[in-house]
Parts: structure tokens; sequence; C-alpha cells
């Protein structure tokens, strides 16, 4: 008989991910493996795997275990490993509250961006400390869809350019990644935001994801583009000692952005299970070859 290998869908405003539980390590996940999986037609389908394994089960986690017992092994859907996810987290955070190893309130959960905190509130959304944002100094300039834009880097564990454009369709089909220059601004790859503004502190974006290509939403990439429009727009609260807050509507939904005073950023939105069932582990072999 085959194996049998569980896994749930879930999305957070319609970034989709494939989650496999695996709480001792046990279940072998090559690029190859992941890309089958999130494969839409051959596969589950999905922008990324959210891998559950026991932080002390995880060679890159058991230093945090200490503090997180759960490790967000993340993967893009072209099987690549990324620092951080924000909707993956607060999926993950679901995850663990539907099967019974987290309640309503505060839980830690480990990634390769560091320990995170979520909050799983009783209204049923779900808010991340994402850490604070990275703002590296120099020009970069994105090119899609025919135009090139000038665009803000910032880091929020993985890397990001922000670029202000007219028109959301002026960053064409997103089939392919945008460029970007100079090409040492981004040695491995880069998440690309395409914003534009709804009104006082309320912007709009489409994103190209390393790894993944155009996404319903991306959680670090909202974080980027409210930091990105709150400088741009004269505000930063480590000056004026307030926090400020920024609606951030996605193709697939709305996130909520608080950056302190002391650069701490809180992403709130939420994270939905839809469906569980079992992976055929004879298929999978196959796929990997
Ligand atoms: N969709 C994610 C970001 C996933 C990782 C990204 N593609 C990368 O390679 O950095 C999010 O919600 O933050």
């Amino acid at each position: 008989m085959s194996t049998r290998i569980p896994f749930l869908k879930g999305h957070g405003t319609e970034n989709d991910f494939v989650i496999v539980p695996d709480p001792e390590n046990a279940v072998d996940l090559p690029p190859a493996a992941v890309a089958a999986l999130c494969d839409r037609r051959a596969g589950i389908g999905g922008d990324g795997v959210l891998h559950v394994v026991r932080s002390a089960a995880h060679p890159e986690a058991r230093e945090m275990a200490a503090g997180a017992e759960w490790f967000m092994d993340y993967r893009n859907s072209d099987g690549s490993i990324a620092e951080m996810c924000g909707n993956g987290v607060r999926v993950f955070a679901r995850y663990l509250q539907y099967a019974g190893h987290a309640a309503e309130g505060d839980l830690a959960i480990a990634t390769r961006g560091g320990v995170k905190t979520v909050h799983l509130a009783k209204d049923g959304d779900i808010t991340v400390g994402m850490g604070r944002a990275r703002l590296p100094e120099g020009e970069v300039t994105v090119s899609a869809g025919g135009r090139s834009w000038p665009a803000r880097n910032v880091n929020m564990g993985n890397p990001h350019a922000v670029a202000f454009v007219d028109d959301l369709a002026d960053a064409g089909d997103l089939l392919s990644p945008p460029a970007f220059s100079p090409a040492s601004a981004y040695p491995d790859g880069v998440n690309v935001e395409f914003v534009v503004d709804r009104g006082p502190r309320h912007v709009a974006l489409r994103v190209h994801e390393r790894g993944s290509g155009e996404t319903r939403s991306c959680g670090t990439g909202a974080c980027a583009v409210a930091v990105a429009a709150a400088r741009r727009d004269g505000v930063d609260p480590a000056v004026t000692g307030t926090p400020v807050t920024y609606t951030v509507d996605v193709p697939g939904g709305t996130l909520v952005i608080t950056e302190r005073p002391d650069g701490e950023i809180e992403m709130t939105g939420p994270a939905v299970i839809v469906a569980e069932g079992e992976i055929d582990g004879e298929w999978l072999k196959t796929v990997v070859g």
C-alpha cells in the first residue's frame, strides 16, 4: 500500500499554500516535490508550501525551540526557500489552531527570519509582529510591461522593491519577473510591488513574488509598501513618536499595517483553512524522480 501524506490547503488574502504537517520532520520535500505540490494543473496548487515542523526537529530551527515550539519551513512554489512569508505565518497559525496545537491569544512561531509573535483574535483576524523594516540606501530601478520606475529598497527579512506607479495595469501581465538595476541590488532576487494611492494612508498593490510569480497577495510586501508609502509621505513614527497605520489593498483582499515608534511593524489580516486530504506518496516519489 502506498504511503499517504496528510496535507491541508489554506490562504491568507488569497495567497494560497499547501500545508504539510510533519512534526518530526520525516517528510522529504526537495524542490521538485514542492514544485509538484504547488502545480495548479498536475498537483494541489499553491503559491508555496508551509511545512509544519517542530522547531526541535529541524536543524534550521533548533536554536529557536525554547521560544517557539513550531517552525514554519516555508518554500516558494518553484521550490526555493525564503526567509519569511507574512501571509504564510498567519495561515500557519490558523492551522495550529485548527489542529488543536494553539488557542486564541498569543503564539510564537519560528521562521528563517526569526521568531514571530502571532495573535489569534476572537474576531478571527490574526495579527503578526513582523519585526522592523531595513531600508538599504541606494537607487533601484524596476522595469515591467515596457516601462521603468524608481523603486524603494525595503527588507522585511526578505527583499522587496517598491515602485509607485500611476496605474496598476502599467506593470503589464507580470508573466515574467520584473527586471531591476543595478544587478548588485538583489543578489538573491527580489519581490517587486507596484503601488497606487487609494486615499489618505490607503494604497493598493500588485506583486510579483520571487519564486512564485504574480500572486494575489504578499504580507511582507504589504509591510514593505506601508513603510515605503509612509516615508514618501514624510511620516516616520520614530520621529513623530506616534504609530502610523496604512490600509493595503491587495488583489485578494485587504491587510492593515501599523508601524510603531520603535520601528516594530504589525500586520493584521485573515487566514483560512479550506480543505484537507492526503497526498499519494508514490505519486510524489514519481514526480521527484
Ligand atoms: N507571499 C509571502 C512572501 C513569500 C516569500 C517571497 N516569495 C520571497 O521569496 O521572499 C508573504 O506573504 O510575505
